[in-house]
C-alpha cells in the first residue's frame, strides 16, 4: 500500500522559459483509482513524471517543493528502486514493447528477468498474469504481430508482473478503438482490485465516471478541480476547464431546465437509468 503527497510542486523544463507546474498540492490514497484530466498542455504527464521520478532523474529542470512517494522524496529515491515501486504505462504500447522478444510470454517475462528472478518463479507469475488478463490465447505469438489494443494488453501485464504499488498510465486508450479500449480498462480495474494505486491520464469521460475513485483537473499547469468522481463530473463548472461531463450528466442538466428534476445528477448510464426510474415512478404516484 502506498500513498503520494505532493506539496508546492513547481517545475521548469531545462529549455522552457516558463514553469509548467505550478504550486501543486496533491494527496494520492493507496488503492485508488485517480483519473487526471485537462485540455492537451495542462501538463499531466509533466507530473506523471514527476511521479515516477523521471523528473529530476532524466529530466533536469528547476523542481522545487516536495514530491513524497511512502513518505520518502523522489529525488532521495534510488531511480532503479523507485522505477520497481512505480510502473509507468506509456501513451504508445509500440514505445514499450522490447522488440527483442519473439513470444508474448517471453516479453512479460522480461523484466524480472532483467532483475534476476529465479526462472521457476518468472514462469509462474507470468502465468499468473496471462491468467488474470484472458490472454492465454495469444500467449505464443509474436509481440510485433498483435493489434494496438493487444500490444496494449501486454504492455500492462509486463508491467503488472513487476507487481508496482504504483501504477502510472497515460492515455492507454487514445489508439483504441471501443473493443479495445474496453478491453483495457478490463484490465486496469483488474490492477485497482488488486489494490494498486493507479494514476491514470484519459479523456474519456463515460470510463473516468466508470472506474475512477478521484478526479483531477489540471490545465496551464494548475489543479482547476480536484475530488471524488461523482462530485467533479456532476458539476456543470467543470465544463469551463474544457471537460465535456458524460451524456449522462448532459441530459440531467437538460431535463433541469424542464423541471425534471431527479433526486441526483447521475454522471453513468446505470445511475442515470435508475433517477430517471425514480423520477417516472413518482410522478405515476401524484
Ligand atoms: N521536454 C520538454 N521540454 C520543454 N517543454 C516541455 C517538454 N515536455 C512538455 N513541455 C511543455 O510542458 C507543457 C505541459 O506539457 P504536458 O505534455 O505535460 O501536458 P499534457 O497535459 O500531458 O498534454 P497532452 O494532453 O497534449 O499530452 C506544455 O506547454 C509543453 O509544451
Amino acid at each position: 500500500m502506498s500513498g503520494i503527497k505532493i506539496r508546492n510542486l513547481s517545475y521548469q523544463y531545462p529549455t522552457g522559459s516558463d514553469e509548467v507546474l505550478h504550486h501543486i498540492n496533491l494527496d494520492i490514497e493507496s488503492g485508488k483509482l485517480y483519473a487526471l484530466v485537462g485540455v492537451n498542455g495542462g501538463g499531466k504527464t509533466t507530473l506523471c513524471n514527476v511521479i515516477r521520478g523521471f523528473i529530476p532523474h532524466f529530466y533536469k529542470g528547476d523542481l522545487s517543493g516536495e514530491v513524497l512517494i511512502d513518505g520518502k522524496d523522489v529525488r532521495t529515491w534510488d531511480p532503479s528502486e523507485l522505477a520497481e515501486k512505480v510502473g509507468f504505462v506509456f501513451q504508445n504500447p509500440f514505445t514499450q514493447i522490447s522488440g527483442v522478444k519473439e513470444t508474448v510470454f517471453n516479453e512479460i517475462a522480461f523484466g524480472l528477468e532483467n532483475l534476476g528472478v529465479e526462472v521457476s518463479i518468472i514462469k509462474k507469475k507470468v502465468q499468473d498474469i496471462i491468467m488474470l488478463f484472458g490472454i492465454e490465447y495469444m500467449q505464443h505469438k509474436n509481440p510485433n504481430e498483435l493489434s494496438g489494443g493487444q500490444k496494449q494488453r501486454v504492455a500492462l501485464a509486463s508491467i503488472l508482473v513487476m507487481e508496482p504499488d504504483i501504477l502510472v498510465i497515460d492515455e492507454p486508450t487514445s489508439q483504441l478503438d471501443p473493443q479495445g479500449t474496453e478491453e483495457i480498462f478490463k484490465a486496469i480495474d483488474i490492477m485497482k482490485k488488486k489494490g494498486k494505486t493507479i494514476i491514470l491520464v484519459e479523456h474519456k469521460m463515460e470510463l473516468i465516471a466508470e472506474y475512477a475513485d478521484f478526479v483531477i483537473v489540471l490545465q496551464d499547469g494548475q489543479i482547476m478541480k480536484q475530488g471524488r468522481t461523482e462530485e467533479v463530473l456532476s458539476d456543470e463548472n467543470t465544463e469551463q476547464y474544457g471537460m465535456e461531463l458524460t451524456r449522462y450528466t448532459q441530459l440531467n442538466i437538460e431535463m433541469r431546465k424542464h423541471n425534471m428534476n431527479t433526486d441526483r445528477i447521475p454522471i453513468t448510464e446505470k445511475d442515470s437509468i435508475e433517477t430517471i426510474k425514480k423520477l417516472i415512478l413518482q410522478g405515476v404516484k401524484q
